[in-house]
């Protein structure tokens, strides 16, 4: 399989969606083969997937439930768009992926992170990112940002108690143990402009590593 896949990660409102529509259009006139993807969603029956995750009123869904449907609509994603992609020699951007389940789904939920991991291999045939770029905030400074933001549409896991967005700071700590070597730390409290200069000078450093 030729191409990269890289993604990204990070708690609820670090900034990672803005960053990465920025970074993708300036990549792209810089001539880069860029496709910009995103989890849960990303094509059709994974944005109804992510609908009905992420609708407010589905407040009975069950943790195991939530976790499977996260892990259908990144199967269908994968298949559909970002190995396609990769096998054009494209430069997949993808905002978050398996590191979100076994954070989310794993950690916070309380299913347990190896769980969680044995459903998504399952999923993924093992596909893994070759680079996870890590914005890294504290959580309530990332609600902060994502309650001025009026456009914002809320879902039912930005509803979720602050201890469960704590947990999810933990589950990502744990997993970038775990996977270290795959990770890239920014630090995503500063302002975007610093953001985005941190981020774009790791991805072009790394790109050039890998031959572009
Ligand atoms: N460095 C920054 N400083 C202040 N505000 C920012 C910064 N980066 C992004 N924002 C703003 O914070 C809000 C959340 O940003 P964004 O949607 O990009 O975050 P996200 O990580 O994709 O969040 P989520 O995963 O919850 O969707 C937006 O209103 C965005 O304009
Ligand atoms: C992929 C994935 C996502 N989540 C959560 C994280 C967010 O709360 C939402 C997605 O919303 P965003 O605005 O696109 O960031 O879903 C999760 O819990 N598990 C996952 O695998």
């Amino acid at each position: 399989m030729s191409g990269l896949f890289i993604t990204f990660e990070g708690p609820e409102g670090a900034g990672k969606t803005s960053i990465i529509q920025k970074l993708a259009r300036e990549m792209a006139e810089e001539g880069f083969p860029v496709l910009l993807t995103r989890e849960p969603g990303g094509i059709k029956i994974a944005e109804q997937i992510r609908g009905v995750i992420l609708d407010c009123d589905n407040t009975e869904m069950d943790a195991r439930t939530e976790a499977l449907l996260y892990a259908a609509a990144r199967r269908q994603h994968l298949v559909e768009r970002v190995l396609p992609a990769m096998k054009e020699n494209k430069i997949v951007l993808c905002d978050r992926f398996i590191d979100s389940s076994l954070a989310y789904q794993g950690h916070a939920r309380g299913i347990g992170v190896e769980e969680v991991l044995s459903i998504n291999e399952f999923a993924t045939e093992k596909q893994m990112p070759s680079l996870t770029i890590y914005f890294d905030i504290e959580p309530e400074e990332g609600l902060k940002r994502i309650a001025a933001n009026n456009k914002r549409e809320i879902n039912r896991l930005d509803q979720e108690e602050m201890d469960f967005h704590h947990r999810v700071k933990e589950g990502y700590d744990q997993v970038i143990k775990k996977y270290r070597e795959r990770f890239l730390m920014i630090d995503a409290s500063k302002d975007f402009d610093s953001v985005y200069a941190q981020v774009k000078g790791e991805l072009t450093g790394y790109l050039k590593k890998q031959g572009y």
